[in-house]
């Protein structure tokens, strides 16, 4: 085998097509969908009563020891507590690491993911013979959870004891998080530091709608529901017992949940589970951030300590500066984030990118390009406002219903497809596929709502569902697959599956395109898309349709995105087809070296620089060692086709 076999099969040994192992999301992102919103129960949650149990605010004794000295934290009139930096950061820096007091995996990951240090499976998880729900890597990992489990192992043995025949429904993991916070402040005491963070965390009992009707006072009903049916009680009166006088108190403590929850998630953000950490929590939002939490599973951390939530900074943040991050997803456009932080978090968002538009900004995420092509950009129209032009050289929309229609019709589609994505993936591609181009011709820029979000979905489902590139491995569909989809069960052509990864490249450069509109550099929603980007490129190299010249395709310095800069006639005097994306051959090869290299820099930021990027940045590093091995080798071999080449006139 010649070494760039080797190498090559090296390479495609120890890489799968994709980092991320689920669809990806905003880090830490607190998300009211971590609930189950479809069954809406009988009991009514009283929203009065009296005012809010909150200590005072700076009464903070013993508590909080998890913040750095080099943090504090500070009140203001308005926005609470926050925690504001001693000296000058700069992107990248840890500013602060902390295990959450209470962590619990969703349902869906319990048998994947172990459930004390959240690691996922490698070869076997051990099940708990208590309740054969949970699952940990070995004894270590049970002893370590033990005090969380202990009581929930049988309430769920309880639970299942009771639940209707049938039915296969667990408390999910919001449940399980409230329900763990009650057992162990009924251990430690409700005076304990651990209980007294928890119970200063903010609460919105009292800013909750009295209309039982709403999203909000039928969730709170179904959450309190469950937590009085899993505690085994006959009535809210039993809470006694977990140091709650009443509803109110119950109330009180759903509402610092859903409040103060984080989303667990991978080192690749795909979502796992809930946790709740009073420090961290002790953050305010801003749309437009200056740090951002994520788990990155660094390789120095104690396996006791995981799941280790980290606080990083994103931007040079000044001493006395505010650390502020995103609690929702902010590549959405200003209504919506306005809409999800009152519906969710209670207050109004005052950050720069809120402020109301003016005619001088436009938002990215609410942009379409110039109708006449100058490469300005101008606002989407809306209903309210559908006279608008090109920021730069004024030229007026014309056919604003059309692009109005477009962008209805998008956001249709990408709900549809959004809750069709597990249940059947191919509808929901199909939704995607369709849906992307009447936005692209709409004029929307690639980080316009919704197109963004059709790009990120389009390109998760593409990659969940690539077929093997490789001739020499024969795939067959599963027999459910070929039972729903008889025309898709025959097999697939080496050119089938090369188009198919090609698409997905294609894909993943419009969702990186478009979060790099309105992200910055190191976000690690950013990072890993770009990461994804890369890890595609790089996954096979079709055979170039030219020979280049030693130096044209393989050490352009410059990281290109917008593909191959070929040029239109090759040293050979061969005519060269038009430059297409992605390229063959090495230029492919170079351009997944630059992306990686590009991703590797953006990790480093977004998962911390001391954490060398997270575990998807410690891969990315060793996969660009390898392409450099096989750039190597192809520049080496062209040279030698170069030197050997008939010459003109011999
Ligand atoms: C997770 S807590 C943050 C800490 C909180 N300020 C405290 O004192 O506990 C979230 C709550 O803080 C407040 N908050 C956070 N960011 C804010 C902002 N940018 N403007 C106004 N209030 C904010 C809101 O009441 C929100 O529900």
């Amino acid at each position: 085998m010649s070494d760039f076999a080797k190498l090559k099969q090296s390479r495609k040994a120890h890489q799968k097509r994709s980092f991320v192992t689920g669809d990806f999301r905003e880090p830490g992102k607190r998300e009211s969908d971590v609930f189950d919103k479809k069954s809406v129960v009988d009991s009514e949650v009283s929203s009065q009563g009296t005012s809010s149990s909150r200590p005072d605010l700076l009464d903070i004794r013993g508590q909080y020891s998890a913040i750095p000295p080099a943090l504090e934290v500070r009140v203001t009139e308005g926005n609470g507590r926050g925690i504001y930096t001693k000296f000058n950061r700069r992107p990248g820096e840890i500013l602060f690491s902390v295990k959450p007091h209470i962590a619990a995996l969703s349902n869906q990951h319990l048998e994947e993911y172990c459930s004390s240090c959240f690691a996922p499976k490698a070869d076997s998880l051990r099940r708990c013979t208590g309740c054969k729900l949970l699952y940990y890597c070995d004894e270590k990992c049970q002893a370590a959870d033990w005090t969380f489990h202990r009581h929930e192992c049988t309430g769920i043995q309880k639970w299942v004891a009771k639940r209707p025949s049938g039915s296969s429904s667990f408390p999910g993991d919001a449940i399980r998080c409230l329900v763990r916070i009650l057992w162990r402040k009924q251990k430690l005491g409700s005076q304990s530091v651990w209980a007294r963070e928890i119970d200063g965390m903010q609460s919105h009992r009292t800013s909750l709608s009295r209309d039982s009707n709403t999203h909000e006072s039928q969730l709170y009903a179904q959450l309190a529901h469950s937590i009085v049916n899993f505690l085994g009680l006959n009535s809210p009166q039993e809470l006694a017992e977990f140091g709650l006088n009443g509803v109110s108190d119950l109330v009180d403590l759903i509402s610092r949940f859903t409040t103060n929850t984080f989303t667990v998630s991978t080192p690749s953000l795909a979502p796992l589970g809930s946790c709740v950490s009073p420090a961290v929590a002790l953050i305010n939002h801003s749309c437009d951030p200056n740090a951002v939490v994520v788990f990155p599973r660094a390789t120095e951390t104690a396996k006791g300590d995981e799941p280790l939530m980290q606080v990083i900074a994103l931007k040079n943040i000044s001493v006395d500066d505010e650390i502020l991050t995103a609690y929702i997803d902010t590549t959405l456009p200003r209504d919506l984030r306005q809409k999800h932080l009152r519906e969710t978090y209670h207050f109004t968002c005052g950050c720069n990118l809120c402020a109301p538009p003016t005619d001088a900004s436009v938002d990215w995420r609410e942009a379409m390009w110039c109708p006449k092509k100058c490469g300005g950009i101008c606002p989407l129209p809306t209903e309210q406002n559908s006279l608008v032009r090109c920021s730069k050289c004024q030229a007026p929309v014309r056919d604003t219903d059309a692009v109005l229609d477009a962008v209805r019709v998008g956001q249709e589609g990408l709900d549809k497809a959004e809750a069709l994505q597990f249940s059947d993936p191919e509808k929901a591609t199909r939704l995607t596929t369709n849906l992307i181009p009447i936005l692209i011709s709409s004029g929307l820029v690639p980080a316009a709502h919704p197109l963004l979000g059709l790009s990120r979905l389009h390109s998760s489902l593409l990659i969940a569902h690539l077929p093997p590139t490789d001739p020499g491995v024969e795939e067959i569909r599963s027999p459910e697959v070929q039972a729903a989809h008889p025309a898709s069960s025959q097999k697939v052509s080496p050119e089938e599956a090369q188009e198919a990864l090609d698409e997905a490249i294609r894909a993943a450069r419009r969702a990186y395109t478009g979060l790099s509109q309105v992200l910055v550099e190191g976000h690690p929603m950013r990072g890993i898309a770009c990461a994804e980007l890369g890890k595609l490129l790089s996954v096979d190299e079709p055979h170039p349709t030219h020979l280049e010249a030693p130096g044209e395709g393989t050490n352009a310095a410059s990281p290109s995105l917008s593909g191959p800069s070929a040029a239109a006639t090759s040293p050979m005097g061969v005519s060269m087809s038009p430059p297409t994306y992605p390229p063959s051959g090495p230029a492919r090869l170079k351009l997944a070296y630059e992306t990686l290299v590009r991703a590797r820099t953006e990790l480093m930021i977004g998962f911390g620089g001391k954490n060398e990027g997270g575990e998807v940045g410690r891969d990315v590093r060793n996969q660009i060692a390898e392409i450099e091995k096989e750039l190597m080798v192809w520049k080496s071999g062209i040279r030698n086709a170069w030197q050997d080449r008939p010459k003109q006139g011999k």
